[in-house]
């Protein structure tokens, strides 16, 4: 099958602009990922994402109920001219406040939460009420008399329906789940709600020079990539299987097709082994498919090529059948370098997650602070490192200051780590202090973006 753009079959090893690349991946990807939905307990639902709207099944409050520790008075006791009451048995929360003595006389303590007795309309909280014959500052008992200023029908009465009307739409569907919709789905009695389900990602990063062994010979680096891309997917709600692989093409796919019955992945990210040089093992390993020569992997679609942008210019997009029926599955190939592989996410793959669970991230601008001057490079988008910092105004306005790394290079991972945003310097542009730009929020879990 071919890649398509816009219906526009991918040729070769064209170059996109960074706003195509990421449709390039949306249009060909989305297609072949899943859209099932799951039942989760309520407790285990935050941070996840609705999958059908959740109509209120009941009012809430279900019954009319007192704000107030209080007096319960009846419609004519609320302004009657002769103020002094008896004053009936006492109505704790959690009891059902029958058969109780409807009487323009008789005023009931009713405690925060309790019922209001049926024929009872307003509540005059305790500390406003006068106990004859008794301390001031306690609840009057039962059969003595009390004295309660004015008040009007309705005065600290929780009336049903008040929150929520049964039948109303409560929480739309693709809704990230906070606590308080956690909270709102508890006081309906529901202990389930359907979500959708997480994305099971198998993550590959390594090559020769990469080793976990606890003393590092010489030119052996560590894994950063593999910690870093199983962060971020998990933040962003995804399941992931991490595995390191070599420069040896013919074990990537051995290794590919075991994880494939273990796992079940439904998308595959993998860094590095993609550019120019000699020993690029995700570009030998399609190679390989390209000859046929494995059992239980087609090569369905590849694409290998460069992105008009800096940090992340190669990129690589495969689509695999599993020699079955199951839906072809699709792999992104990122740069190797820590911070393009960190750039691909936020630009590519973050954007996917959350288009796939019907979530469009905002667009967000800011204003350069810092440095006075920023030029854009000949032909290339250039994504630079920042701080963004919110300022508040005292008119009620606020806006994003970003202060801009000057250094660029794809390995400054200690640089990355102190920033929270990626700014976008389009080609040949030139900014002053104050210009508008836009910029993506780094390190950031996308479902919090859009809250
Ligand atoms: N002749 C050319 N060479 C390169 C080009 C080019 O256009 N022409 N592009 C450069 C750019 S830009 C990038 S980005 C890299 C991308 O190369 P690969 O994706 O093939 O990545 P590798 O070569 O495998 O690794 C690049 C770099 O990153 C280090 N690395 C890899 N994996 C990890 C890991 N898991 N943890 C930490 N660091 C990792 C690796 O050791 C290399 O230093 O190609 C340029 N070259
Ligand atoms: O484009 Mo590479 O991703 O600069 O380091």
């Amino acid at each position: 099958m071919n890649l398509t753009l816009n219906s526009r079959p991918i040729a070769g090893a064209d170059s996109f602009s960074p706003e195509e690349y990421r449709s390039l991946v949306q249009q060909n990807l989305l297609p072949h990922l899943p859209s099932e939905s799951e039942t989760v307990a309520i407790e285990k639902a935050v941070g996840r994402v609705l999958a059908e709207d959740f109509f209120a099944p009941a009012d809430l409050p279900a019954f009319a109920n007192s704000q107030m520790d209080g007096y319960a008075l009846t419609d004519a006791a609320c302004l009657r001219s002769d103020r002094v009451f008896t004053v009936g048995a006492d109505v704790a929360a959690g009891s059902a406040a029958s058969g109780l003595e409807v009487s323009n006389d008789l005023v009931y303590p009713v405690m925060t939460g309790a019922p209001l007795p049926a024929g009872y309309v307003a509540v005059v909280p305790e500390e406003k009420a006068r106990p004859l014959g008794q301390t001031q500052g306690s609840f009057a008992v039962a059969g003595s008399r009390v004295e309660l200023p004015r008040t009007s029908p309705d005065s600290f009465v929780r009336q049903v329906g008040s929150d929520v009307r049964a039948g109303e739409l409560l929480i739309e569907a693709q809704t990230p789940l906070t606590p308080v919709h956690c909270a709102l789905l508890a006081a309906h009695g529901q202990a389930e709600v359907s979500v959708h389900r997480r994305l099971r990602v198998l993550v590959l990063t390594g090559g020769d020079e990469v080793t976990s062994e606890t003393k590092l010979a010489s030119g052996k680096i560590r894994d950063a990539n593999g910690p870093l891309l199983g962060r971020l997917l998990e933040g962003a709600g995804a399941q992931t299987r991490r595995v390191q692989i070599s420069d040896d093409a013919a074990a990537l796919l051995a290794t590919l097709r075991q994880v494939l019955d273990e796992f079940g992945p439904d998308l595959v990210l993998s860094s590095g082994g993609i550019s120019h040089g000699k020993f690029e093992v995700v570009k030998n390993a399609v190679g390989l498919l390209k000859t046929g020569a494995t059992s239980g992997l087609e090569l369905a679609a590849s694409w290998f090529g460069h992105v008009a942008q800096q940090p992340g210019g190669p990129q690589g997009l495969i689509l695999l059948g599993r020699g079955d029926d199951r839906p072809l599955l699709p792999w992104l190939g990122l740069p190797g370098n820590p911070v393009s592989t960190l750039v691909t996410y936020t630009l590519v793959v973050e954007p996917l997650l959350a288009r796939w669970q019907g979530i469009s991230l905002p667009a967000r601008y800011g204003r350069l602070a810092e440095p006075a001057e920023i030029r854009g490079r000949a032909g290339k988008t250039e994504f630079r490192r920042a701080r963004v910092k919110t300022v508040y105004a005292p008119d009620g306005t606020s806006s994003s200051e970003l202060t801009v790394d000057e250094q660029t290079g794809s390995h400054l991972l200690h640089r990355a780590s102190r920033a929270n945003a990626l700014v976008e310097i389009e080609p040949e542009a030139t900014y002053s202090a104050g210009a508008s730009l836009r910029w993506y929020p780094l390190n950031t879990p996308p479902l919090t973006q859009t809250l």
